[in-house]
């Protein structure tokens, strides 16, 4: 496995021009918050001077802006398997998640209880916890260990709540299996696709999931808060009741009535006015991740795993990593985890020298590959500078053992 072969070879290296990639950085870190695309200063110049600036309220109808959350979802929702009308991009992910629960619940009548993983992405596990606060406890918020799920499923599960590739070790759920077993039961299933949309082929439809959740600012390049979206299959949207019942959902907005009622399609889970500004950097990203192929992407991120967890094993025996995600690249996303006693200062160390992975507590360096940017020479020269850190004892510096807000 040669590096500057692969990177010779590679059919996606076109793409790592497009954007703005900062000299003398090695960015393995897209899975938190992907790079910035070139074109995305220049829309978004074009659209506060010309369409906010001259335009005004105008370019709510003119400009499209009004239709910009069902637009942007329509084109997500190519990239994770659903159709048009199923998917609109709004809100936080944790926003997303609370309404995709309330509406699993509304459609799942005579149910009450809510089943997720223990180490799930925590603002999921908090939702379903504030979940059931809010309802005196009627709806009940379950957590079981990883392996359990599927066998803990039973005739008062409503959902099962489920992130497609684990945010710390970046394991891989079959969404197809798992949904077919919440079905089995009676439960529907909804997925957290944070860190697979983008970064693995995904078929909510296929898999006949019923909700699904994501972010725009990971493997989709949107920006830092870009708007997230959710997925509501077409068959559920009729009867499930949006919790955040807020007007930009309802049928008809702009006759101000005093009753609600909800939007006949997806539109429904709109809560209130679009963030324009995200949505139009979110738009760019998702449109350059259109561009790409899929399969492409997803075998290109296959041996980027493949060359770092190769290259790694020296560094395991001398020097005591262990390698916290599947061994198996096809049951990993796209990112390598290690864990270590000193992890965090060594991320801090790798960072002062251009590598940027990040820190997951208690102790896992991860490291994210993100095929339309990472070059598998990137992925060597991490290497190299890991062992460099390792064998030069750089990390064990006072500076890099203090904690800082954000990891
Ligand atoms: C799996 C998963 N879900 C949700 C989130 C967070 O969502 P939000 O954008 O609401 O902070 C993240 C990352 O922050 C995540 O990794
Ligand atoms: N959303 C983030 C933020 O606002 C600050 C720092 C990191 C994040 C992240 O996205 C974390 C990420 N979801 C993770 O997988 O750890």
């Amino acid at each position: 496995m040669d590096p500057a072969a692969l990177d010779a070879a590679d059919p996606l290296r076109c793409f790592r021009e497009r954007f703005a990639l900062p000299e003398g950085k090695m960015y393995l870190d897209g899975n938190s918050l992907g790079c910035l695309p070139r074109e995305t200063p220049q829309k978004l110049a074009n659209l506060v001077d010309r369409e906010w600036g001259e335009n005004l309220i105008g370019s709510w109808n003119d400009a499209g802006w009004v239709s910009a959350p069902e637009r942007v979802g329509a084109k997500i929702a190519r990239l994770v398997g659903a159709a048009d009308g199923e998917v609109v991009a709004c809100d936080s992910t944790s926003v997303n998640v609370f309404k995709a629960l309330c509406a699993a619940l509304s459609v799942n009548q005579g149910r009450s209880t809510i089943l997720s993983e223990r180490g799930n992405f925590p603002t999921d596990v908090y939702m379903m916890q504030g979940l059931e606060t809010l309802t005196g406890g009627r709806v009940r918020s379950r957590l079981v260990d990883p392996e359990e799920v599927i066998g803990a499923i039973d005739e008062d599960t409503a959902a099962i709540l489920l992130t497609q590739v684990h945010y710390r070790t970046g394991r891989i759920r079959d969404m197809a299996t798992t949904t077919a077993a919440a079905h089995a039961k009676g439960a529907l299933a909804i997925w957290d696709l944070s860190h697979s949309a983008g970064a693995i082929p995904v078929d909510l439809n296929a898999a006949r999931a019923d909700f699904a959740v994501g972010c725009g600012y990971k493997f989709l390049n949107g920006g830092p808060g870009a708007p997230g979206y959710i997925f509501v299959a077409e068959r559920h949207q009729a009867d499930a009741i949006p919790a955040l019942s807020g007007w930009f959902g309802h049928a008809r907005p702009f006759d101000f009535e005093d009753r609600y009622e909800p939007a006949p399609g997806i539109t429904r889970f709109l809560a209130g006015t679009p963030p324009i500004l995200g949505l139009a950097a979110l738009e760019v990203g998702v449109d350059l991740m259109l561009e790409a192929d899929m399969a492409e992407v997803r075998a290109k991120s296959i041996a980027m795993g493949s060359l770092f967890t190769a290259l790694m094993e020296p560094l395991c025996a001398a020097h005591g990593f262990a390698l916290a995600s599947p061994s198996d690249p096809n049951q990993r996303g796209s990112q390598v985890s290690y864990s270590h006693p000193n992890a965090y200062p060594i991320v801090q160390a790798l960072i002062a020298r251009g590598v940027v992975g990040d820190f997951r507590a208690p102790d896992v360096l991860r490291f994210g590959l993100t095929p339309l940017y990472t070059s598998f020479a990137e992925i060597a020269s991490a290497v190299d500078i890991l062992r460099a850190v390792m064998d030069e004892g750089a990390w064990d510096r006072s500076e890099f053992h203090e904690r800082s807000a954000v990891t």
